[in-house]
């Protein structure tokens, strides 16, 4: 701390404070994070991969890093401060004054762009939301609060886990699959909704009301003066099913919206990472032609190729090689038992607890069916799905879902009103994934999960050796 000087204390998170500091040396201005070091060891863990994760993405459009250090019993990461505040803070300041569809697409497409950046180094961010998405004084978009982040290659124990805000948490969450980089695109989905309507896409007041909701992809839709690209974006982005969803690389490049997004980042940005992304691998256009080539050249039988598993960055898609697919049926084990389902009120959720650490007790099981295993409910009883609603168990999901809220009622989300949100039905004019299981194939679009061990903590340690 000596390096810089407090100017204010700017927040308290459940992690510890934030600090607005001044740079001695350079007269600039910082957000410092202070984390108490070790009460909480998932906390402290938090703290540490935010510090690893920021300090590895270097974009625009990511609150930048600057250092992390240990001072005594805390742990301090300074990073860039955005003066202009959170997205939240921006559409609660709207009162009920609509924002202007450029100030829409400029946002959406700046935190497209720095989503995207941290999905290419196969980081999932797991936490977007308005509150974690700032600007700058000039009002450029950063993505922050990386301490629920985690690098693709974690254990398979935390890819099933999820911490996050019930509002943006996509329907395969709800369903026990793991997180993946549409689960992302679906919360970033509800941010646009935000920006489009100041109001959240899924809002209700019971669990069951708010699932079924988020499971059915049903959601009040969009003010027809809004173009119809983003119309049609949100209801992509809301496929319950994430196979179904762009990515955020479609969305930037060769989605009907792009062109809108496009013209407003740097004209260098996304041409930059595509380049440099084409050269990383070929293309299943180009992984053909040069197959055709050298079977027409007779130097190598294009028969040869089957069924060869290329090393990584070599003609990936001329085969198929078998790759974690998502079944069709998404969500419905989940929307069939919920259907069927008595209503919970919210109230009997908020009393039974406000922080849910559920344990990993066995919800869903594994089934081969038509010689495909397939992730099935073990009981369809609506019994066993209202028991754990009840004691907010509702799955593996829940098993770091934290509502820290002290005597709130959690389904009371940041920008809820008191009156329009809380019906258990389906609003009237609701728009209702019709196409939901519609297959759809989308070759440039990458679907990963986390699954295989993580080495954050050696990294870690070695930053901290460092100091
Ligand atoms: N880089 C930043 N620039 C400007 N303000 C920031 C920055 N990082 C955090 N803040 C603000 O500081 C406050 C505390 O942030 P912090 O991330 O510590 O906790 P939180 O997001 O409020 O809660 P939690 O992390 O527990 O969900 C928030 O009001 C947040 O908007």
């Amino acid at each position: 701390m000596e390096k810089y000087t407090l100017v204010k204390v700017i927040g308290e998170g459940s992690f510890g404070r934030a600090v607005l500091v001044c740079c001695k040396s350079n007269q600039e201005r910082y957000v410092l994070k202070e984390i108490q070091l070790p009460k909480n060891q998932s906390k402290l863990e938090s703290s540490r991969r935010e510090a690893i994760l920021l300090s590895r993405m270097k974009h625009p459009n990511i609150v930048a890093f600057r250092e992390a250090y240990q001072a005594d019993d805390l742990l301090c990461i300074v990073m860039e401060y955005c003066s202009g505040g959170d997205l939240l803070q921006r559409i609660r300041g709207q009162k009920s004054t609509q924002f202007c569809v450029d100030n829409i697409l400029k946002w959406f497409a700046e935190m497209c762009a720095g989503a995207k950046h941290i999905h290419d180094k196969h980081v999932l961010h797991r936490d977007l939301k308005s509150k974690n998405i700032f600007l700058t004084d000039n009002g450029t978009i950063k993505l922050g609060d990386f301490g629920s982040a985690c690098i693709l290659n974690s254990s398979k124990a935390y890819a099933q886990t999820y911490v996050g805000t019930p509002y943006y948490v996509a329907p395969e969450i709800w369903d026990n699959k793991p997180y993946n980089n549409k689960s992302d695109v679906w919360s970033l989905g509800c941010v646009l909704y935000e920006l489009c309507t100041l109001r959240h896409p899924f809002q209700a007041s019971s669990w069951k009301s708010l699932i079924l909701k988020v499971c059915r992809g049903a959601y009040p839709p969009l003010p027809n003066h809004l173009p119809y690209e983003l119309q049609y974006l949100v209801k992509q982005m809301f496929k319950t099913n994430p196979k179904d969803r762009p990515s955020l690389h479609t969305i930037l490049t060769s989605h009907r919206v792009s062109r809108l997004l496009r013209a407003h980042l740097p004209s260098q940005a996304v041409e930059t990472e595509e380049r440099g992304r084409r050269m990383g691998r070929w293309n299943r256009e180009e992984g053909k032609k040069v197959a055709n080539l050298l079977g027409e050249k007779s130097l190598i039988e294009t028969s040869t190729l089957e069924g060869v598993e290329l090393p990584k960055g070599q003609c990936e898609s001329t085969e198929p090689i078998p790759r974690k697919q998502w079944a069709t049926e998404a969500s419905d084990t989940v929307l069939q038992v919920l259907a069927s389902a008595s209503l919970i009120s919210s109230d009997s959720m908020a009393s039974s607890s406000q922080t849910f650490t559920a344990s990993t007790h066995g919800s869903v099981s594994e089934e081969p069916e038509g010689g495909r295993q397939r992730r099935r409910w073990e009981k369809d009883s609506p019994e066993r799905l209202l028991s754990l609603l009840e004691k907010a168990r509702l799955s593996k999901a829940f098993s770091t879902f934290l509502i820290n809220r002290a005597g709130g009622n959690p389904l009371v989300g940041p920008l809820s009103d008191s009156q329009g949100d809380d019906t258990d039905g389906l609003e009237p004019e609701v728009a209702v994934d019709e196409y939901r299981l519609e297959p759809r194939s989308d070759d440039e679009d990458t679907d990963f999960e986390e699954d295989s061990p993580c080495d954050w903590i050696d990294e870690v340690e070695k930053m901290f050796l460092q100091h």
